[in-house]
Order: C-alpha cells, then sequence, then structure tokens
C-alpha cells in the first residue's frame, strides 16, 4: 500500500464503492436467491445507498462518520467489515475490521456474568483470559450488583454498558462503532470514549457512527461527511461538522 508524505500507512482503502440494496415493494430487503420465490407483480425497487464513496484511512486516525439519517453510514461500515457486499467498487483493509458489538453472541436469560464469557469466547479470547479479564470488564460496566442476575432483566442503558465493556476488552486494529455510544448516560459515554481514544492510541484506527456532533468533536481526529449515498465532505471534525449543521439548518 502507498505511504502518505508524513509516512503513515492505509489500513482502509474505499475505492468507489456503490451498494445498491434490491428492495421489495413491500419494504423487506432480499437477500440472494430469493427473489426466485417471489411473485411476478411484486415490484423489485434498488436503493443505491452508496455512490462512489473513496477515502484512505490511516494508523491512528479516529475517524467520525455523519449525515443524515438513511444517508448510508451504517451500509458504509457494513461494508468495510465485509457484512454488505459492494456492489462496484471495492474495498481494501489490512487486516480484519471488527464491528464494536458482541449482541448477537449474547443470551438475554444468562447472568451477566455467564455473557461477558460468552462475549469474549466470541471475540476469539480463550476461557483462561476470560476469567482473568472478567472483574475488570464487570468493573468498567459498573454492574457489580447486578452480575448474577440473567442480562434480559437490566435496562437498555445496563445492557448497551455490558455489552461495550465485553468489546471493549479486546484491542482491536480497525474498530467500528455504531452508535454505541448514544445509549448510555452522560458518564458512560465519557468513559467510553475515553477508552475509545486509549484504543486508538494503541495504534488502532476506530471509526465512529454516531449523531452526537460532541462525541465525534472529542473524540475524532478526522470526519467524514456521507450525504445521499455521497461522501460531502472530508477533513478536521470542526469544520466538517460546521458544514454539516448549516446545511441541517437551512
Ligand atoms: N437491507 C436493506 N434493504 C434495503 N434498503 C436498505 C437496507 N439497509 C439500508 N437500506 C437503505 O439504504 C439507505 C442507507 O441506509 P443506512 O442504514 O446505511 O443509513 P444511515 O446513514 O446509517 O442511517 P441512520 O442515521 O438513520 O442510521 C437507506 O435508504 C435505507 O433505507
Amino acid at each position: 500500500m502507498a505511504e502518505t508524505s508524513q509516512g503513515a500507512k492505509p489500513v482502509v482503502i474505499a475505492d468507489s464503492v456503490h451498494v445498491e440494496y434490491k428492495a421489495h415493494a413491500s419494504g423487506k430487503g432480499l437477500k440472494e436467491g430469493t427473489r426466485k420465490i417471489l411473485t411476478p407483480h411484486k415490484a423489485l425497487r434498488t436503493v443505491h445507498a452508496l455512490k462512489g464513496v473513496t477515502f484512505k484511512a490511516y494508523e491512528n486516525e479516529s475517524i467520525g462518520i455523519i449525515g443524515s439519517n438513511g444517508s448510508g453510514k451504517s451500509t458504509l461500515m457494513r461494508a468495510i467489515v465485509g457484512l454488505t457486499p459492494t456492489t462496484r467498487g471495492a474495498i481494501y483493509a489490512s487486516s480484519r475490521p471488527s464491528m464494536l458489538g458482541v449482541g448477537a453472541a449474547l443470551m438475554p436469560k444468562l447472568s451477566g456474568e455467564k455473557n461477558i464469557i460468552l462475549g469474549g469466547l466470541a471475540l476469539g479470547f480463550t476461557k483462561a483470559e476470560m476469567a482473568e479479564l472478567k472483574d475488570e470488564i464487570i468493573a468498567f460496566a459498573e454492574l457489580e450488583q447486578f452480575i448474577d442476575l440473567p442480562m434480559g432483566t437490566y435496562s437498555s442503558g445496563m445492557q448497551a454498558r455490558l455489552k461495550f465493556a465485553i468489546a471493549a476488552s479486546k484491542q482491536h486494529e480497525i474498530l467500528i462503532v455504531d452508535e454505541a455510544l448514544a445509549v448510555g448516560d452522560q458518564r458512560f459515554r465519557q468513559r467510553s470514549e475515553a477508552r475509545i481514544r486509549e484504543m486508538r492510541e494503541n495504534a488502532g484506527t476506530v471509526f465512529l457512527v454516531s449523531h452526537s456532533m460532541k462525541s465525534i468533536k472529542d473524540t475524532c481526529s478526522r470526519a467524514l461527511w456521507i450525504e445521499k449515498g455521497e461522501l460531502r465532505m472530508d477533513g478536521d471534525p470542526t469544520q466538517v461538522i460546521r458544514a454539516y449543521q448549516k446545511l441541517r439548518n437551512q
């Protein structure tokens, strides 16, 4: 991969990325192969969610992704992780990007403690490693009093804290955080932002999708503004946010 004049190596390259979703007129997304069983009179709509997005992300950057609802932010993140295929263009990454969140692996009926082990295994830790990390995770989530209760009894904020604490226990080289910070309370948000900064300092590259301009300003070194599937602006977070808010207030 090419290097910049400052010598930083790109870790993610998005090269004219297009993503088109095929959606049934009833509103449901379609998986490959589903098309065949649809009745012919039901129209198939194409949603062009990303229209040629190009950028390079470098080591140690923390990149905020902003834009209106439905502008394509999550689609871009899912394409970077490989969950959503690009229709045209390509994404190159120097190592496998991780999406912060172990939500899918967790089970509401199990205690917070058992879910920590489960979530850790899903992240690739061994049981022994999780036994060592467990207390730190419980302390970060501040759930000492509740950790033996089923996770399903937790409030949404408590669940979000548990998920963040599990996922943030691992150092990721390329980490994608999609709105995870918006759910906790103000104090937890500050602590999770600090943790993200720490991960970034340890040679990680972080993408943070958020509608909280404060989170982006406090956490990110760069911002990408995606609007209607296109990269509208890329640069210093304060300037990009100012331009975005100016358009929103018109
Ligand atoms: N599975 C899907 N099938 C069809 N269309 C989809 C699918 N997922 C997303 N879209 C469409 O793609 C566009 C971009 O959606 P996306 O979720 O990436 O936006 P976003 O910027 O993350 O929005 P928000 O800020 O509201 O979370 C929207 O028009 C959305 O309706």
